[in-house]
């Protein structure tokens, strides 16, 4: 059976040991919860002790960054490339991330560059899209997120299906400042996903793992959760404490029986 995704991005937050700590106390918590595939994405500076301990204790829980340059080498200051990451042995490449296009020039065509990239080197590309308060409220959302999805997924082929995600994120539900998105909004964005995906790969379409982020909580996880195009969740601030993410855990739970 597939499983339901459920991980979180940490953003430019915690220390190794904060990180250490986090993953060591999550380890042994999704062994309860196996109808889930578990993944977190910290900062770089964190990713091979984490890997490390992650392989030491055979845990399931899955390993990414939160970005990546296209280039495997080159003049580019500052950057990481695939290779370099390789190394590690990631699993997933988070990339287009709503604060990378606001703060770090991030655009609809660098995160295809990278999505190739990505794909290339065997990693999962876990391709955030998402419209802004000002599309919503003029109305263009579903044309703002056909063009983000069809330029991050243009010259992948059919046959990477499966090697993908896509997470739906609202600009104005992520962060402290987020409102949390209603649910039939979300059913209605993510069924609009599904029908360009399906539009994009035929029938395959329908196996492209699609994730909601954006103030996903304990209030409102299982409601997304129950949705039929919603194969996995997001989370930033509510999964930031181990417990705190347990228990998101058990009501998703509920929700998926
Ligand atoms: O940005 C997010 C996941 O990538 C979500 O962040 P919050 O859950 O803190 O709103």
């Amino acid at each position: 059976m597939k499983k339901f995704l459920l991980g979180t991005n940490w953003k430019m937050n915690k220390t190794l040991a904060d990180a250490t700590q986090y993953t060591n106390d999550l380890m042994p918590i999704i062994e309860k919860y196996p109808a889930f595939d578990f993944f977190i994405i910290p900062s770089y500076t964190h990713l091979w002790k984490l890997k490390e301990l992650i392989d030491t204790n055979k845990s399931a829980l899955k390993l990414g960054a939160q970005n990546m340059h296209y280039a495997d080498s080159g003049q580019f200051t500052g950057e990481i490339s695939p290779v370099m990451l390789k190394e590690i042995g990631l699993d997933i490449i988070e990339l287009g991330h709503c604060e990378r296009r606001q703060y770090f020039n991030e655009t609809d065509e660098t995160v295809n560059l990278k999505t190739l990239a990505a794909l290339k080197h065997g990693f999962i590309p876990l391709i955030c899209i998402g419209e802004k308060s000002e599309d919503k409220n003029y109305g263009v959302s579903k044309e703002m997120l056909a063009k983000q999805l069809k330029i991050a997924l243009k010259d992948v082929p059919s046959d990477k299906i499966g090697q993908f995600w896509v997470a739906y994120e609202p600009v104005w539900a992520i962060g402290v400042n987020g409102i949390p998105a209603e649910t039939p909004y979300v059913k209605k964005i993510h069924d609009f996903l599904r029908t360009v995906l399906i539009e994009l790969y035929g029938p395959l379409g329908k196996d492209v793992p699609l994730l909601f982020g954006g103030s996903v909580n304990i209030n409102n996880a299982k409601d997304y959760a129950g949705l039929e195009n919603v194969d996995g969740l997001f989370i930033g601030r509510s999964a930031w404490e181990p417990d705190l993410f347990e228990e998101i855990m058990v009501s998703v739970g509920d929700t998926l029986k």
